[in-house]
């Protein structure tokens, strides 16, 4: 009906001058006629021009006064012709309103405002609520008014928007309705030979494309990797999620009746279901600690089995990949490593909002002569500090392989307390012993999850959320081609 109305007129008009007195004239919403001009205006079926006109609406307070009346009105007529005590008075009005109609009516010398509070004259008219009324329906009003309104805070400017439209170079009475598709039924009927399509806007910029991030997984994980690069770390090979009993916990003095070693708690392999080899002498050593000990350890007094250590599992923490390249170090003349690794482990635990059967552990080690608890204290203020976990605590903990052993507290600004990020020790000698490696030399290490600082970073609260990508495809199924004008 907009549209119809603007081209019919312009059909034998000149000129639309004014889009807002237009609307009113034909009772259409302005809104509606703009948004048609608009439309019209792309199409350059017409020329529109904007208009600016500076209004004045009413205030919340304006509307009050414009419906019930003035406060000082209001206060006028509920005085009797014989006058009434002010408390009296106050009692029918609203504390915040009676102040305003009090002050408004003693400057308009209406009232005496004694104890007793008389009229000082017969009648009164409300003129701010005829003004209020006459600005509410846009009509023009005199500027000393608008001025004392204003002071008042009755009412409040407003810019009005509005166009003066012209014909267009491809004017015409009647738009022409254009096909956007192509359908089955054009080409059944075969009346597409008529019709026209409205054109493809091919520099339509369309959404950006929402595919190709990288999992926040992985941005932790470089973040991490950065982190112990700048401290001069190496990263240790990690591409064996398969590893035998004796690198995940013999080579770690961990004995084999340890409920960790249960399957309860660790994936073990049914093909192939054994490791097929383990350096020999090495091993011959790591059975001597567990049974009878050394290097001034009684060991575990039992009898060590072979056929346990052989037992292939998926490695349940990263500290199977120090073992190996800590054994590799020993092999030949000592040299002080800074060794890290991030990759994936594996555990038999009931998944839940915390807990996955697999994740990834991240694991730092440095191995040197002399090394002590400082040592390792200071290392994993520097490391945390760097993750933005400056605050630490540290905790006595019990590892098989670690002596003594620590877990890392982090002050958490955000949950205002102490979380749990992480585990440490130092390597025990009945570790590093047999492996071959000097007797002055100690080793301090740590190991954390990447998933518990990622979430923490993200503020995820589901671990589950971390996993499976989660591309919102409805949103590439909305937003086909965009055409011209839609
Ligand atoms: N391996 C330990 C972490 C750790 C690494 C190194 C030293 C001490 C502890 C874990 O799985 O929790």
């Amino acid at each position: 009906m907009a549209e119809a109305a603007i081209l019919g007129y312009l059909e034998h008009n000149e000129e639309i001058s004014d889009s807002g007195q237009f609307a009113d004239e034909r009772g259409i919403d302005h809104n509606e006629i703009v948004n048609v001009i608009k439309s019209l205006h792309g199409f350059r079926y017409v020329d529109a021009q904007d208009i600016k006109k500076e209004t004045w609406i009413l205030t919340d307070e304006g509307k009050a006064y414009a419906a019930a009346g003035s406060p000082e009105v209001q206060l006028f007529q509920a005085i009797p012709s014989g006058g009434i005590p002010k408390e009296e008075l106050q009692k029918n009005f609203d504390p915040s309103l009676f102040k305003i109609a009090c002050a408004q009516a003693a400057k308009n010398k209406w009232v005496d405002m004694g104890k007793l509070v008389t009229r000082k004259v017969q009648h009164v008219d409300d003129k701010v609520k005829s003004l209020l009324l006459l600005i509410q329906k846009g009509q023009v009003v005199g500027q000393d008014e608008i001025k004392s309104l204003k002071a008042r805070k009755l009412i409040a400017p407003q810019t009005w928007k509005g166009y003066s439209v012209k014909k267009g170079p491809n004017y015409a009475p009647r738009r022409k309705k254009v096909a956007t598709d192509l359908t089955r039924e054009n080409l059944q009927s075969g009346d597409w030979k008529e019709l026209e399509f409205k054109e493809y806007n091919f520099r339509a910029k369309g959404l950006p494309a929402e595919g190709g991030h990288l999992h926040p997984l992985l941005k932790v994980r470089q973040q991490l990797k950065n982190i112990f690069l700048q401290m001069g770390f190496e990263e240790m090979p990690t591409n064996r999620y398969v590893e035998s009993s004796f690198w995940n916990f013999d080579a770690l003095f961990q004995p084999q009746q340890h409920p960790a070693r249960d399957s309860h708690d660790t994936f073990f392999l049914e093909a192939p279901s054994t490791t097929k080899e383990l350096p020999e002498d090495y091993v011959a050593r790591v059975k001597q600690v567990h049974e009878s000990g050394g290097y001034g350890s009684r060991g575990y007094v039992y009898d060590w089995e072979r056929e346990e250590a052989n037992k292939n599992l998926l490695r349940t923490h990263t500290t199977a990949v120090s073992s190996r390249m800590l054994y590799l170090l020993a092999q030949k003349p000592f040299v002080p490593k800074k060794y890290y690794s991030i990759d994936r482990v594996f555990r038999n635990e009931a998944v839940d909002r915390t807990h996955l059967a697999e994740f990834h552990q991240i694991e730092g080690l440095i191995c040197d002569r002399g090394l002590t608890l400082g040592d390792l204290i200071g290392v994993l203020h520097d490391f945390f500090s760097r993750l933005g976990m400056s605050k630490l605590r540290f905790k006595p903990a019990y590892n098989p392989y670690t002596e003594p052993s620590m877990e890392i507290f982090s002050y958490h600004e955000g949950f205002q307390k102490w979380v749990e990020v992480g585990n440490s020790g130092m390597f025990r000698p009945e570790m590093l012993r047999p492996m071959g490696l000097p007797e002055d030399v100690n080793v301090i290490a740590w190991g954390l999850s990447l998933e518990r600082p990622t979430m923490i970073l993200y503020g995820i609260d589901n671990i589950r959320d971390l996993f499976g990508h989660k591309v919102d495809l409805g949103l590439i199924k909305e937003n086909p081609i965009c055409r011209l004008g839609i």
